[in-house]
């Protein structure tokens, strides 16, 4: 599951842990810093994405450093189920008795000893060594005893055990790419026909996604991005992929004229700018606009074409960050979208970009698999209904909605926009895969319509969901 298989077949399976490897690296540092992350991710629910880039730069972490404690944490949280499938065959305790630091350390052990190219002896050691620190010289014993087991096979040694051939095909793919059953059955589900594209799906949310950027029109230029390092992007006209480096490096994103933002978001708010409307085509909302992605290169777009957006977000911090990311032109403000303070009709395009399970997005949000369960589908539903309705009654007959999740899950795309649709015969729905084709060289993959559906081993993007309504 992991990006870099550890394939050690040849390897004793009685390798003994020896000294943490000298090589002048704060390597203890490295460790205890992924594991601080982890244990926030576990008991006060923090986003690794947020906190880790903090702590990196709290504790002086740059260069090879930085990259390997990223690898820890982000390796560690997505493989927990895998991970957590072998610890149980090597500890004779059962694993919701070791405590929750301690665990966390034998994961980032097995994840180091599985799936990196770190020697075992260094990976076992150096987890010993941590879990002297966080719990104790016992539980060092019990940390090295049942890390000692782990490091006997190899990643494929231990998949032909937790996750054989001959077990049913959910549970399998649940443990040998580490989803939890539900997404693994949901996302089966949403690629219909196209099922048999299941693992590599699985195994694109454990990648690294690579890094897009947004050059926004009138504000940036895409040579100015190549001139810092980013390279051709296949898809969106104002897209750049910057192949190493960090983005707040770079002089435009740093003043906000640039942004990172992953390639499907560009184009699903391409693909609303590029219908045809006809007559008036001068106010643009975007309900659901924090922290501004969207809104951002809707703003830029609206300013070239002398039309105006008004961006919308509920919670008033998030709010504040679509400030940032759109042009003078546009305007903020905190409002509920499903109770809109403007008159129907007052729109001639309408961005709704609902809140959702973000189950298109796994590959950036290592821990989001294990937060929420499937219930969270059916609570979202209701808002998600609510804010399509209102965007449809936002806009006039003749203009255009889109709607918009990071997820590609069935009940939070083609069910919401279906159900919706069936109490209103005031809505015609657009071929989605079409429009984008037109706003994009080679943008194929996308279904057959009238729905559009991106996904990451495809297209190398986020899973996200389109679908274009004309009000009539
Ligand atoms: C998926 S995010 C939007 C991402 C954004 N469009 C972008 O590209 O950066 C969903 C947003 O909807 C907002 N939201 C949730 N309920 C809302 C409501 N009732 N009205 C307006 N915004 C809401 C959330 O605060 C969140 O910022």
């Amino acid at each position: 599951m992991p990006p870099t298989r550890n394939r050690r077949g040849d390897r004793s399976r009685n390798t003994r842990p020896g000294k943490p490897r000298q090589t002048g690296r704060p390597q203890d540092l490295v460790r205890r810093t992924a594991f601080d992350v982890i244990r926030a991710v576990e008991t006060r629910d923090a986003y690794a994405n947020l906190l880790l880039p903090t702590r990196l730069r709290d504790r002086g972490l740059t260069g090879r450093d930085a990259a390997l404690a990223t690898e820890l944490t982000y390796g560690t949280l997505r493989g927990r189920g895998l991970y957590d499938a072998v610890l149980a065959l090597c500890s004779d305790r059962e694993l919701r008795r070791v405590d929750g630091p301690l665990l966390d350390v034998l994961r980032l052990g097995a994840h180091q000893i599985l799936a990196t190219r770190i020697p075992p002896h260094a990976a076992v050691g150096t987890a010993v060594e941590l879990a002297r620190s966080v719990s104790g010289p016992g539980q060092a014993k019990f940390a090295n005893a049942v890390l000692r087991k782990v490091a006997s096979r190899d990643l494929d040694a231990w998949l032909a055990i937790v996750a054989p051939a001959d077990a049913d095909t959910t549970t399998r793919l649940s443990i040998a790419h580490s989803h939890p059953k539900w997404i693994v059955s949901a996302l089966r589900d949403a690629l219909g026909s196209d099922r048999n594209e299941i693992d590599a799906l699985l195994a694109a949310d454990n990648a690294r996604p690579r890094v897009t950027l947004i050059a926004r029109p009138g504000r940036a230029t895409l040579d100015e991005l190549y001139d810092a390092g980013a390279e051709p992007a296949p898809y969106s006209p104002y897209a750049a992929v910057l192949p190493e480096g960090d983005p707040a490096g770079i002089d435009a994103v740093r003043d906000g004229r640039a942004a990172v933002q992953d390639e499907a978001s560009q184009m699903v708010a391409l693909a609303l700018t590029a219908v045809p409307v006809d007559g008036r085509d001068a106010r643009w909302a975007d309900l659901c606009a924090g922290p501004g992605g969207k809104a951002g290169l809707l703003s830029a777009l609206a300013t070239e074409r002398d039309a105006r957006l008004l961006a919308a977000d509920v919670q008033p911090h998030r709010a504040g960050l679509v400030t940032r990311a759109v042009d003078d032109r546009a305007g903020v403000v905190v409002a509920d979208g499903t109770a809109p303070a403007w008159r129907p009709g007052a729109f001639d395009r309408v961005m709704v970009d609902a809140p959702c399970t973000g189950l298109g997005a796994l590959r950036r949000r290592p821990e989001a698999r294990w937060r929420r369960g499937p219930e969270a589908v059916a609570e979202l539903g209701q808002l998600q209904r609510k804010l399509l309705a209102s965007a449809l009654d936002s806009v006039r007959p003749g203009g255009v909605v889109a709607y918009v999740t990071c997820s590609p899950h069935l009940a939070e795309t083609r069910v919401v926009v279906d159900d919706v649709l069936r109490s209103r015969d005031d809505v015609e729905r657009l071929n989605a895969p079409d429009v984008l084709a037109s706003a994009a060289h080679d943008l194929t993959g996308l279904g057959e319509g009238p729905y559009a559906q991106f996904w990451p081993h495809r297209h190398g993007t986020d899973a996200m969901f389109l679908a274009l309504l004309r009000r009539t």
